[in-house]
């Protein structure tokens, strides 16, 4: 049985990791230890063949007994635990969500159901370091797996609507308080049906440029906003979450880096909207030829068993293509497809997705369990 250690599993994201983990049954194929940087000694969560103490995460030589290590405990932690682990000679198995290892050329970006070619060529030539991918490109390539997979992607442009966990767990949290404040200055006019409504709006904009409005995590308001940057600034004017579109797609898929002949270019603004943990994306597509819509469709909802195609009508989109719907659930919609009228090889399509499931802890567990089929 391959022993596992757990690096950062009561966090946000190694907490929906473990709810998926003991919901297929993942535990009972690996014998586990978990670790912590907080609490070594404490009492570790009760699953089967586990340790029932925390080992401490700073301990080179309890992480190196293990042969393969999870960790949803972030890039800082990453960046000073991979390659001490390495230079003592472990050559265990390094699966991780933070994208510290994601381009290095000894890592491959996990998301089976797009590249499980690329994972099984990578384990049978040795490669150990399997990092999940950025959540808005895991989403999207879940998406449009299909055409993809048909090769007639010339392009992308991906617009998105980020949700405030991407951000972190505190993000979130403050997302509500601002929700909060906003309600909180117009709760008594709002009881009264004849209350001016643009008297509303100019108490919800005071607050909303009040020094004491709470924006320590964002640091400026989401709430009644946006927040049109994600991450640091990087060339050429991108966003790094918008350079991250076009460097892990090509990646995740196998094909040549951005700018290389064969790449598949894919670029676009990233935005920061006020839903909780569903990411959406408005994406503009370049076929190589003209496909219909028909075709389209049938081609995406045939590529994975999570995507779904929600007809172009207005009853379905408005509650079936949501952050709404889709929080908490692998589903993966796409919709809004049609034909745009820039020519017949330009199609424009909407999709929405858990950002915490596909998009950071499901290719984890997933490329665990492909591990340990690989080692059976
Ligand atoms: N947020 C996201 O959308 C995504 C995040 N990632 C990656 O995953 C990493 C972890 O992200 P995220 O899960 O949001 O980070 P969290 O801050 O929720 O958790 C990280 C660690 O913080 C410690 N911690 C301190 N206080 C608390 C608390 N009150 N509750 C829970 N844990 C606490 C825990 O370590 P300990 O138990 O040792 O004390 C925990 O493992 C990120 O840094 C990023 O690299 C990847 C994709 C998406
Ligand atoms: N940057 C993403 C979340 C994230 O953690 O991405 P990455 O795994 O690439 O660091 C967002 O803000 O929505």
């Amino acid at each position: 049985m391959l022993k596992l250690g757990m690096v950062g599993w009561r966090g946000m994201v190694g907490s929906v990791l473990m709810d998926r983990m003991k919901q297929e049954d993942d535990f009972k194929f690996v014998s586990t230890t978990f670790f912590s940087t907080s609490n070594a000694g404490g009492k570790a969560p009760e699953v089967p063949n586990s340790d029932p103490i925390l080992k401490d995460a700073n301990d080179l030589d309890a992480l190196a007994a293990c042969d393969v290590v999870i960790s949803c405990q972030g890039g800082d932690w990453t960046k000073a635990h991979f390659k001490p682990l390495r230079d003592k000679g472990w050559n265990g198995y390094w699966i991780d969500a933070a994208s510290t290892l994601r381009m290095e050329k000894d890592a491959i970006i996990v998301l089976d159901p797009v590249n499980m070619d690329v994972i099984q060529k990578g384990l049978r030539e040795g490669v150990k370091n399997y990092i999940g991918g950025n959540c808005t490109v895991s989403l999207m390539l879940m998406a449009l797996d299909g055409l993809i997979r048909a090769d007639l992607v010339e392009w992308i442009s991906s617009m998105t609507y980020q949700a405030a966990s991407g951000a972190g767990a505190p993000n979130m949290r403050e997302l509500l308080e601002q929700m909060g404040a906003l309600y909180g200055v117009v709760a008594e006019d709002l009881k009264d049906p004849r209350s001016a409504i643009l008297a509303i709006d100019r108490k919800v904009t005071e607050e909303l440029r009040s020094t004491d409005f709470p924006d320590k995590a964002f640091g400026v308001p989401l709430a009644g906003s946006l927040i049109p940057w994600i991450d640091k600034e990087v060339e050429h004017g991108q966003s790094r979450e918008e350079w991250k579109g076009g460097a892990e797609a090509n990646k995740i898929l196998g094909k040549p880096a951005i700018g290389e002949p064969g790449c598949m270019p894919v670029d676009g603004l990233c935005v920061r909207v006020g839903s909780m943990r569903c990411h959406s994306q408005a994406l503009t597509i370049k076929l190589k030829k003209d496909v219909s819509c028909e075709e389209i469709e049938r081609l995406l909802a045939e590529a994975n068993q999570w995507v779904k195609v929600i007809p172009n009508r207005k009853e379905d989109s408005i509650h079936e293509l949501t952050p709404a719907k889709v929080s908490g659930t692998l589903s993966v919609p796409i919709g809004r497809i049609h034909k745009l009228n820039f020519g017949p090889e330009y199609v424009t399509a909407f999709t929405v997705g858990d950002q915490l499931l596909w998009g950071a802890a499901e290719p984890l567990r997933r490329m665990l369990r492909i591990l340990v089929d690989f080692k059976a």
